[in-house]
């Protein structure tokens, strides 16, 4: 709860003490309207005796402005009355907007970090969370991070009504206030107890949406398979009792704000039978002040009670905050330092410079901790103009290998360099300019098919787009599509075959102006005549640029420059042409 208040100030600074002022501003004219209805209700049923109290100042104090008459009088304090609850209305709504910014704003704010914290990651560091992890975080943790912002909003509303309350009880009676503060404290302490339980709850639903999170990945991503093989029902099944889990800790959590809610009602109500009593018994309380007693009774009960569900709901929704905090801790703690003047160093990496990889390495950190090595090189030097194909088994490294070439990983050992600048956390921003990328998974959003190539933010004519097409022989594909450029890609372009996609993905390559072009299987999913004439094409326009093209085909063989085979971690130089 701490490090949320933190964390809050911290984005908040004085908005929060503003905000926080116009809630006790508000608050504190409910009070003070409240306290008036005394002085309405005991000069009108005076009955001409004397006065004493607050009635009795107020009263002295008009008539000393020369309002003599009860009928001046009551006119007077009700046009009191009626000024401050317009500038009551006025308040709250300011304090409704205030407090709506804080809240939606932090957790924008919270949000827009993780998201940037994450893409900021390493790639290695990025793999070892499951997406369902990820998904969850993003989706279900920070949407109860709005819950607990909303909690902390209302309930900070709520105890600043009863604040103003009970204070009303202490200008009306010291003993009433004391009763009140008492029943009050009670309420407070029990619920602060409540609160450890609904905490519980909160930690064991955050579990259970991470596996409901990834029963709904796994049911969307194995539906074809399950449906190729018949096995809907057993996917449905398992999907069903992960979400019965989170349903029957949802329904627990309600009956639980349900019992405080009553019991709070239930003390509430002998705790205002008691005050009500003991006041006119013990205290011996006039009626008007009776009345205005009971009126802070029944305003006070559902002002605690608020204050105590939301504080129900911010303890329940907490491990969600937690959460998020402890993957964005991991995430800082195993970031690599990429700050770096990656700028000055940018310049100095000439479009034509080749590539030497120097006894390089890639490695990963397992769960246990343990150092893996992926993938190592001897010394491969690579010219400029060069086309290189990438071989091996499958899980022999090769992907590895061009990653490390692409900047994804860091070279564990030995380095790897262009044009005499080594590839380090400060040169990589600078490394990866020159980078463009097409994996075997095409990567295609909904949008149209020029800003799908044109993505991130390629600034390009239509004339580049269409030749980048013709090259990766998509422009028939694209001509087709009845607003060809302009074409949505509803679903990611889901209903493209698999290459069609891939050749989409590999005209946004050419399109960006780098120069290493890595293709990691991204011809996998065509046949062989297509995946020639594609290499054809990149042969032919290759220029200065380096290509590193992982394929397990053989057609890119005949128009590779340099051969290497990868097996078993280890790569190997295989031929080179002359
Ligand atoms: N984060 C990781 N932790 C542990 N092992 C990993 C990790 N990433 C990859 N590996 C393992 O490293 C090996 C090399 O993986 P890589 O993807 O480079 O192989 P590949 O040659 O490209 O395989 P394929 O042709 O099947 O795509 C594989 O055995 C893989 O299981």
């Amino acid at each position: 709860m701490r490090q949320l208040m933190r964390a809050i100030g911290q984005y908040a600074g004085w908005t929060l003490l503003t905000t926080g002022a116009v809630v006790l501003a508000a608050a504190l004219l409910e009070g003070v309207g409240l306290v008036l209805i005394l002085p309405v209700v005991e000069v009108l049923f005076s009955d001409g005796t004397a006065q004493d109290g607050l009635t009795a100042k107020l009263v002295a104090l008009l008539e000393s402005w020369g309002f003599r008459s009860v009928t001046s009088q009551l006119a007077l304090i009700g046009a009191g009355f009626l000024l401050l609850a317009i500038l009551r209305a006025l308040i709250l709504m300011r304090r409704d907007v205030m407090m709506a910014e804080l809240s939606q704003g932090f957790v924008d704010h919270i949000r827009r970090d993780f998201f940037a914290l994450l893409a900021r990651s390493d790639w290695p560091v990025i793999k070892t969370y499951r997406k369902s992890q990820l998904l969850n975080t993003m989706t279900i943790n920070i949407g109860r991070l709005a819950m607990i912002v909303h909690a902390l909003s209302m309930g900070a509303i709520t105890l600043a009504m009863g604040l103003a309350y009970l204070v009303a009880a202490f200008v009306m009676d010291t003993m009433l206030g004391l009763a009140m503060l008492l029943l009050a404290a009670i309420g407070m302490v029990s619920a602060v107890l409540w609160t450890r339980r609904s905490h519980r709850l909160g930690r064991q639903l955050t579990r259970a949406n991470t596996v409901a999170m990834d029963e709904t990945t796994r049911f969307l991503d194995g539906l074809k398979a399950a449906k190729a093989t018949r096995a809907e029902d057993e996917l449905s099944a398992r999907f069903a009792q992960s979400i019965a889990e989170t349903r029957a800790l949802d329904v627990q959590f309600v009956a639980q704000q349900a019992r405080l809610r009553n019991a709070v009602q239930i003390a509430g109500a002998f705790g205002a039978m008691a005050v009500l009593l003991g006041g006119y018994g013990l205290l011996d309380l006039s009626g008007g002040e009776l009345l205005v007693m009971a009126a802070i009774v029944l305003r006070l009960a559902p002002s605690l009670v608020g204050t105590f569900s939301n504080l129900q709901q911010m303890a329940h929704a907490l491990p969600a905050f937690e959460a998020i905090r402890a993957v964005e801790d991991e995430l800082v703690a195993r970031m690599a330092v990429a700050s770096g003047d990656g700028e000055r160093i940018r310049a100095s990496i000439a479009t034509d410079a080749g590539l030497t990889l120097e006894e390089a390495s890639v490695e990963v950190v397992n769960e246990d901790g343990a150092r893996i090595t992926l993938v190592s090189t001897p010394q491969i030097k690579i010219a400029p103009g060069m086309l290189v194909h990438v071989g091996g088994p499958s899980g022999a490294g090769k992907s590895s290998l061009v990653e490390l070439a692409a900047g994804l990983h860091l070279p564990a050992t030995g380095s790897l360099s262009r044009g005499g600048v080594e590839l380090t956390a400060d040169t990589r921003p600078a490394w990866q300019q020159q980078v463009s990328f097409a994996p075997q998974e095409p990567f295609l959003f909904d949008g149209t098919v020029r800003e799908n190539l044109t993505w991130p933010n390629l600034d390009t004519t239509d004339a580049a787009i269409w030749d980048a097409l013709e090259q990766a022989a998509a422009a028939e594909l694209v001509r087709r599509l009845p607003t060809q450029l302009d074409e949505e890609l509803l679903d990611g372009g889901a209903r493209l075959s698999g290459g069609e996609r891939q050749r989409l993905c590999i005209a946004r390559a050419l399109l960006r102006p780098a120069s290493l072009l890595v293709l990691d299987e991204a011809t996998s999913a065509m046949d062989p005549e297509l995946e020639r004439r594609i290499i054809g094409n990149l042969r032919e326009s290759i220029g200065q640029r380096i290509i590193l093209m992982v394929s397990h085909s053989l057609n890119a063989v005949g128009y590779a420059d340099m051969r290497i085979e990868v097996a078993d971690g280890r790569a190997r130089l295989r031929e080179e042409r002359d």
